[in-house]
C-alpha cells in the first residue's frame, strides 16, 4: 500500500471532493465520524476529554470530534489555541456547529492553560499534514505543557508538529502522542524509530479517499498489508515433490557460534525448501546432525571457520551466507570466491557483511541483480554509512540498492526492503520481543527457502520478512515479549504460515 507525502494527502482530499462532488466539509465530517468511531472503542464516556483544536482544518477535525463525541455523551472540554492567525473556513463552518453545551474556551497565551484531570484523555488537533514550519510561540507552550501534563494524549492524523515526510527541524516543538489516528494512510514519519515517542501506537480509519488517486499517485514507499502478502504466498501442488520446492546451501556457523547456523538451518525448513545442505566448520558436524536432522551436512576442512568452497555448486538454487561465520582471513577469502564465481541468489547476512563493509574488492565483486543483504542498523553503518538522521539513511538504502542492483532488508521494528528500483516497503509485522540474539539468523534462514522455492528475491524480501514477523507476533500470544526468544519465532513459522493462507 502506497504511503503519501504531505501535498499528495491534500490533492487525495481534493481530487475525493471534486470527484463525489462534495463539499470540503462533508470529508471533514466523514474523518471526525471516522476518528469518533475508533475512539469509541478505545474509551468510555467515563473518561473526561479535552480537545486542543489549532486554526486549520486539523483544528476542524478536532472541533467536529467535540461535537460528535458529546453526541455520544463524553464530558468535552474545548480548547481553541490561537495566536492571531487566521482560521480555515471548515473550521469556521464546525465553530458555529458546536452545540452550546460545549463552549470553546479561547487560548491565546499559556497561562489560559487549565488543569487537565486525572483520568482524561487529551485530543491534540492543533495541527496535521498543513504544518508549514517548526512550532515555536504559543503553539509550543500548549505542546510541552501538554507532553508534560496530559495523562493520555490521542492525535487526530499525526502528532501536531511533527513533519509527514522530511525531517522536523530541532526547534520545532512536537506532540507526545499514545495513540495517533491517521486518516485512510499512514503516514512516512510512522515507520521511523526516531519518532516513537511522538507517534506512540499508531492506527489508520478509512474515509474513503479516491481510489482512482491512490492508484495513480507515485511514491518510492510502500507499506506491506496483510492482503498484498496473502497473494504472495504459493500453493502446494498434489503431484509436487522435493524437488519442486529447491534446495538450499546455508554457509553458517563457527566456534562458538553453531547456535546461528542451527537456528538458520531450522528456519530454512520451516520455510518450506524441498532440500537443505549446511556447510559448517568441522566441529559443527555433530551438533547439526544433532539438531537438524532434516538438513544435509557438509563438514569444512577447517575446525572452527568456513574456508573452502564447494567445487560444484550445480544442484543448487539458493545460498544463504552469514549468521555466526566470524570475520576470519580464510573466510574472507571463501566470500570473494563466491561471489566472484556464483551465479545463484545470495542471502548476505551478519558477519557476511561485516567482511564485504570491510573490501572494497568485495564490493565491486557482488553480482548485480542476485543479491539480498540483512543488515541491521549497525551492519548497515559498516556497509553504507553513517546518516545523520532516518530520512538520510532511507536515501542512502535507496542509493546502495541502486548502485549495486542488489536488495535489502534494513531490519529494525517496521524492517525496510529497498529494491534496485529504489523503492522501499515497510514491513508491518513484528514485535519488541523479537529485540533478541539469533532472530536475524532465522530470518536468514526464511528467505533463503523463499528463494531456493523460486520466489523472486523481491517477493522473497516482502513475504519473508512478513512471515518473520507475523510468527515472532504469534509467539509473542504464547510467550510473552519478555520471554520471547529466536526459536518460538521459528516454532511459530508453521502457524504464521497456515494464518496467512487462511486469512
Ligand atoms: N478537506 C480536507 O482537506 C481534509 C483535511 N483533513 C484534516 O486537515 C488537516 C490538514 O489541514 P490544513 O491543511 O488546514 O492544515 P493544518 O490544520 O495542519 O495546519 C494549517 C494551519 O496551521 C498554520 N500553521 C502551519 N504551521 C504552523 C506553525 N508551525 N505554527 C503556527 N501555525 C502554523 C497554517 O498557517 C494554517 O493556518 C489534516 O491533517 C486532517 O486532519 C481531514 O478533515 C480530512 C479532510
Ligand atoms: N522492536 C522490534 N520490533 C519488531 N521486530 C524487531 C524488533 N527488534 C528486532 N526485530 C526483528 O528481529 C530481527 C533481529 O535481527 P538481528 O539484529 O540481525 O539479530 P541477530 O543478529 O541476533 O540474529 C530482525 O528481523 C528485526 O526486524
Ligand atoms: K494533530
Amino acid at each position: 500500500m502506497k504511503i503519501l507525502s504531505a501535498p499528495q494527502t491534500r490533492e487525495a482530499d481534493a481530487q475525493t471532493i471534486s470527484e463525489e462532488k462534495i463539499a470540503s466539509e462533508e470529508l471533514m465530517e466523514r474523518a471526525a465520524r471516522a476518528f469518533v468511531g475508533w475512539f469509541e472503542n478505545k474509551f468510555t464516556p467515563e473518561c473526561p476529554v479535552c480537545i486542543f483544536s489549532g486554526p486549520g482544518n486539523n483544528g476542524g477535525d478536532g472541533l467536529a470530534v467535540a461535537r460528535l463525541l458529546h453526541q455520544r455523551l463524553f464530558d468535552v472540554q474545548l480548547y481553541l489555541v490561537n495566536d492571531g492567525g487566521q482560521t480555515s473556513p471548515d473550521f469556521q463552518l464546525n465553530l458555529e456547529r458546536l452545540p452550546h453545551e460545549v463552549p470553546p474556551h479561547d487560548i491565546t497565551s499559556k497561562d489560559h492553560l487549565l488543569a487537565i484531570p486525572d483520568k482524561a484523555c487529551v485530543i491534540d488537533a492543533l495541527f496535521g499534514t498543513g504544518l508549514s514550519r517548526p512550532v515555536t510561540g504559543l503553539y509550543a507552550d500548549v505542546i510541552n505543557w501538554l507532553n508534560e501534563y496530559s495523562p493520555c494524549t490521542v492525535a487526530i492524523d499525526i502528532p501536531s508538529g511533527l513533519y509527514t515526510d522530511k525531517q522536523t527541524p530541532a526547534e520545532g516543538a512536537i506532540v507526545q502522542a499514545h495513540h495517533t489516528v491517521s486518516f485512510e494512510l499512514p503516514k512516512l514519519a510512522f515507520f521511523l524509530p526516531q519518532h516513537e515517542q511522538y507517534v506512540g501506537e499508531w492506527h489508520t480509519v478509512p474515509i474513503g479517499l479516491s481510489p482512482a488517486y491512490l492508484a495513480e499517485a507515485k511514491s518510492n514507499f510502500q507499506y506491506v498489508t496483510q492482503k498484498e502478502m496473502q497473494g504472495l504466498l504459493k500453493p502446494r501442488t498434489k503431484f509436487s515433490h522435493k524437488g519442486t520446492y529447491g534446495h538450499a546451501l546455508l554457509l553458517c556457523g563457527g566456534y562458538g557460534k553453531m547456535g546461528a547456523a542451527v537456528l538458520a538451518a531450522r528456519a530454512c525448513l520451516r520455510g518450506g525448501v524441498g532440500l537443505l545442505t549446511v556447510q559448517t566448520p568441522a566441529i559443527g558436524y555433530d551438533v547439526l546432525q544433532t539438531a537438524v536432522p532434516e538438513a544435509m551436512l557438509i563438514p569444512d576442512n577447517n575446525r572452527k571457520h568456513l574456508s573452502r568452497l564447494l567445487e560444484s555448486m550445480e544442484k543448487y538454487d539458493a545460498i544463504g551466507i552469514g549468521p555466526g561465520i566470524g570475520t576470519e582471513r580464510l573466510t574472507k577469502t571463501l566470500l570473494g570466491q563466491l561471489l566472484a564465481t556464483t551465479d545463484l541468489p545470495l542471502v548476505i547476512d551478519a558477519d557476511a557483511i561485516n567482511l564485504i563493509a570491510s573490501s572494497e574488492k568485495l564490493k565491486a565483486q557482488l553480482p548485480k541483480g542476485k543479491v539480498i543483504f540483512t543488515p541491521h542498523p549497525k551492519e548497515f553503518e559498516r556497509l553504507v554509512c553513517k546518516s545523520n538522521n532516518e530520512y538520510e539513511r532511507l536515501e542512502e538504502l535507496r542509493e546502495f540498492c541502486r548502485v549495486y542492483q542488489c536488495y535489502m532488508v534494513l531490519k529494525g521494528s517496521h524492517s525496510a526492503i529497498a529494491t534496485p528500483e529504489g523503492d522501499i516497503y515497510f514491513n508491518t509485522t513484528g514485535n519488541a520481543g523479537m529485540a533478541t540474539g539469533g532472530t536475524g539468523d532465522v530470518l536468514t534462514g526464511i528467505l533463503t527457502a523463499l528463494v531456493a522455492q523460486g520466489y523472486t528475491l523481491k517477493e522473497a524480501c516482502l513475504l519473508g520478512v512478513y512471515l518473520h514477523g507475523l510468527a515472532g507476533d504469534l509467539a509473542k500470544g504464547t510467550v510473552g515479549e519478555i520471554a520471547l526468544i529466536a526459536s518460538d519465532v521459528i516454532q511459530h513459522l508453521p502457524q504464521a504460515f497456515q494464518q496467512l493462507r487462511r486469512s
